[in-house]
């Protein structure tokens, strides 16, 4: 059945494409919320709860391709943050008929809880045909009709505001500060090793700040929004890659990029899924890929830096990774910590430690 009533509503919500496209729908989830955001769709076929919690999603609109959504609820430890990040949601379905042993909540009642409106009921091949189209656009969610312009939006900074903490009790003698610019828990948790501390760290960080933590390695993680909106942040990575081994991914990637003189520019429709073919241009290998970007750094900005490209996304040849010759440092623009997705590229959190090892940790 389509646009499954839930929780009784039959209350109307208006989803305003900033082009002046108009779906009406029915409103699930918070039934009162209006909201704005960037309106984005991912082809994830499972995965909704990680992707709802995923940081880099902040101030977005997430629509889903995959009709049905919610089938099996909301788990415990599978969220990649404290709560919903992105704006709200939109679905061609979402049942709150849930089998799955580990489900506590419905997605319905999950969104509720967190106060983040969704439209049920939209043909979002439609759609998602739309923003193939027109590229990534502004929208709006309202429970009543409005025009176009008053869906347009200001230019919203996304940056995630992070405080530092200890992952780890801080024994060991190798350590990774994670610089959190809206870390992914998987990515913390793919680090975690019986011989290795974590500690996160906020964008707010001086190089000092780091140093005296006495890292092993770096990593720069993910996050949302534009990355030359991080500019204040570049200096300290100039710094971090002549002493430390350094590991990017996604923003992180991106900011590595800009550090070194490369440009980022703004996709027309990104990459969000898991089935994003990324070809390895050292090894030659494909790694089926989870991602979930907006931006990508321009490939011929990288030839006048320090930096190598080093792969390849297999459908339109976006740069999806980097290294520095001679330094053990290396990013990459998808996600290896999957969550949700494949697992083909985990093992470069292994090639990050390796690293680490051979560098012999510069304190
Ligand atoms: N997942 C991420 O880190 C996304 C990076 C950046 N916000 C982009 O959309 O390109």
């Amino acid at each position: 059945m389509l646009g499954t009533k839930l929780g009784g509503s039959e209350m109307k919500k208006y989803l305003t494409l900033e082009n002046g496209d108009v779906f009406v729908g029915e409103a699930c989830g918070d039934l009162g919320a209006e909201i704005e955001g960037e309106l984005v769709f991912t082809t994830n076929m499972t995965g909704y709860q990680e992707n709802l919690t995923d940081p880099s999603y902040k101030n977005q609109i997430i629509t889903f391709t995959y009709p049905l959504i919610g089938n099996y609820g909301v788990s415990l430890g599978t969220s990649q943050s404290d709560r919903v990040q992105a704006s709200a949601v939109v679905v061609r379905e979402m049942t709150d008929e849930v089998y799955h042993y580990q489900s506590v909540i419905s997605l319905d009642a999950f969104l509720k809880q967190q106060k983040v409106p969704a439209i049920s009921g939209i043909d979002t091949r439609q759609l998602t045909k739309i923003i193939r189209q027109y590229g990534t656009m502004k929208a709006s969610l309202t429970n009543q009709p409005v025009n176009a312009k008053e869906a347009e939006m200001a230019h919203q900074s996304a940056i995630v505001k992070s405080a530092t903490r200890s992952v780890t009790d801080g024994k060991e003698n190798e350590h990774v500060v994670v610089i959190d610019f809206g870390v992914k828990s998987n990515i913390v948790r793919s680090l975690q090793r019986p011989e290795i501390d974590v500690t996160v760290v906020t964008p707010e960080s001086t190089f000092e700040d780091i140093s005296e933590l006495h890292p092993t390695g770096i990593l720069l993680s993910n996050g949302p929004g534009d990355p030359t909106d991080y500019s204040d942040f570049l200096p300290v990575i100039q710094k971090l890659q002549e002493q430390y081994p350094i590991f990017g991914i996604c923003l992180g990637h991106q900011l590595l990029a800009l550090a070194n003189g490369a440009t980022t520019y703004k996709m027309t429709f990104g990459h969000r899924g898991s089935n994003h073919p990324v070809k390895d241009l050292i090894t030659g290998d494909i790694y089926m890929t989870s991602q979930n970007h907006g931006y990508a750094v321009d490939i011929d900005s990288v030839k006048s830096t320090p930096l190598e490209v080093t792969a390849l996304e297999v459908n339109d040849k976006t740069c999806e990774g980097l290294r520095y010759p001679g330094r053990p440092i290396f990013s990459v623009q998808y996600h290896p910590e999957a969550a949700p997705g494949p697992h083909d590229a985990k093992p470069l959190f292994d090639k990050f430690i390796n690293l680490m090892h051979v560098n012999g940790g510069v304190h």
